[in-house]
């Protein structure tokens, strides 16, 4: 059994996070229940930090908010020293809501609205990530219209593979993100953007993919984006002062992966950024990263109560839990794969295979294939590990089920960052028209 961060299985055989045994936790706040451990968190954000300090380099690290965006998160974030970034206007309203500073925000998408955009600049937003021509030209409008000059980098495609998932794979040609660098239209970005008088460039932007164990894909990244920098500095003039390669740094979901630890990495960055830019003798820009799913990923613990089961002889067990696909669409969505333990009877014998089963009208809603567990019966508790990016985030009302809670445990404490949704919560935004209305039918 692989535990993570603070998780441990106490006297009683009932897994533990943050100090609090998760039986209580279940009885306090209900499952399903995403738990976070936010000392695993912290952690995380601090071995960033560290890791580039040591590299001497200027930086900023972006928490990807995408992965898990709350306001509880975002105060962390700003606590810890991180910059954030956000890709709608319901992550940058998260993130002011919750007093994040606006200067340290940065702002993705490749459609942001024209409202979006107006939104993003009279908070004061501290930098753009164009990412298209319409964009780049929206933005300088609307940067005019309120007399602003704005921060922005380019987002360029930089023809680079990662090893990952089609689904978040982000740097090779064919993809909806960004200038691409090979055929020139990046370079035309730059050209344009330097016209442009309410636009100041800081430099330019890659995100290669999501999930990645290997360092090679960034390297390849920061070569490609050097030459660039190096091409852009003697042709245009503009010599770039922040380079943002994105996020992408992989974690362990399941025995098999092999992420690397944080310094990794950064060091392959920051090693690669320093050689490259000395070689060319050009003064090191500041490095910007954005991790999303290595800053909460393996931090999250999904709790769910066993319900019912159904038993095909010589084929499959299935147990079925009180949630699935609408709070973890992941299986379902990237064939991904989880461990999970009955967390009431974690040192029981495991005596059998059984597959786990959400509980919406739709065959493809399984959350694990095929897992060994103890005897499972109804009212057990089953922990999920690794929930904390892209579960809560990406969470559905399919079926209309309501999004569970979401508490921080640390130091035997657990506080609700995110309450349980209402069945009124789930009405709350339905009308019916006045002609559907049975008063009006009747007449
Ligand atoms: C532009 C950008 N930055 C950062 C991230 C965060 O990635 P990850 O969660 O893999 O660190 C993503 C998502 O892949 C992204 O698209
Ligand atoms: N949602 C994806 C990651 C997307 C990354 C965002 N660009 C996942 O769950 O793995």
């Amino acid at each position: 059994m692989y535990l993570h961060g603070t998780s441990t299985i106490n006297s009683n055989g009932h897994l533990e996070i943050g100090g609090c045994d998760v039986t209580d936790l279940a009885n306090k706040f209900g499952t399903p229940l995403y738990i976070v451990d936010e000392a695993l968190v912290r952690q995380r954000a601090k071995e960033y930090v560290e890791a580039f300090k040591a590299s001497g380099l200027k930086f900023q690290v972006a928490y990807a908010s995408k992965a898990f965006s709350v306001m509880a998160m975002c105060a962390i974030a700003e606590q810890e020293g991180l910059s954030l970034d956000v890709v709608s206007d319901g992550e940058l309203y998260t993130a002011l809501q919750a007093g994040f500073p606006v200067e340290r925000i940065h702002f993705h998408g490749n459609n942001k609205t024209p409202e979006e955009i107006n939104m993003a600049l009279d908070a004061g937003i501290g930098c753009f990530v164009v990412d298209n021509f319409i964009e780049l030209h929206l933005l300088n409008a609307l940067a005019a219209d309120k007399g602003k000059k704005v921060n922005i980098l380019l987002r360029i495609t930089p023809g680079v593979e990662a090893h990952t998932h089609d689904y978040i794979s982000t740097g090779q040609q064919d993809s909806k993100f960004g200038f691409d660098l090979g055929n020139g239209a990046a370079k035309q970005a730059i050209e344009q953007a330097i016209a442009l008088p309410n636009l100041e460039v800081l430099g330019v932007h890659s995100h290669i993919g999501s999930q990645i164990f290997e360092v090679e894909g960034f390297r390849m990244a920061v070569d490609k984006v050097a030459d660039f920098a190096v091409a852009i500095r003697s042709e245009l003039g503009l010599t770039f002062k922040v380079i943002n390669l994105g996020g992408g740094f992989g974690i362990r979901y399941v025995e098999g992966d092999t992420p690397l630890p944080i310094s990794e990495y950064v060091g392959a960055i920051t090693g690669a950024i320093k050689a490259k830019f000395t070689e060319a003798e050009f003064p090191l820009p500041e490095i910007w990263v954005e991790p999303g799913r290595s800053m909460v990923g393996d931090a999250g613990t999904t709790l769910y109560t066993v319900g019912t089961s159904k038993h095909i002889p010589g084929v499959r067990k299935y147990i079925a839990v009180d949630g699935g696909m609408t709070d973890n669409p992941r299986p379902a969505l990237y064939q991904s794969q989880y461990e999970a333990i009955l967390a009431n009877r974690a040192n029981d014998v495991k005596e059998e295979t059984v597959s786990i089963a959400g509980k919406c009208c739709e065959s493809g809603d399984m959350l694990i294939w095929d897992l060994e567990l103890p005897k499972a019966e109804s009212g057990d508790l089953l922990a999920v590990f690794c929930t904390g990016a892209y579960n809560y985030a990406m969470a559905s009302n399919y079926n209309r089920i309501r999004r569970p809670a979401v508490v921080f445990v640390k130091d035997g404490e657990a506080d609700l960052a995110v309450k349980r949704e209402s069945l009124d919560n789930i009405v709350c935004n339905d009308v019916i028209p006045a002609r559907l209305q049975k008063s009006t039918l009747a007449k």
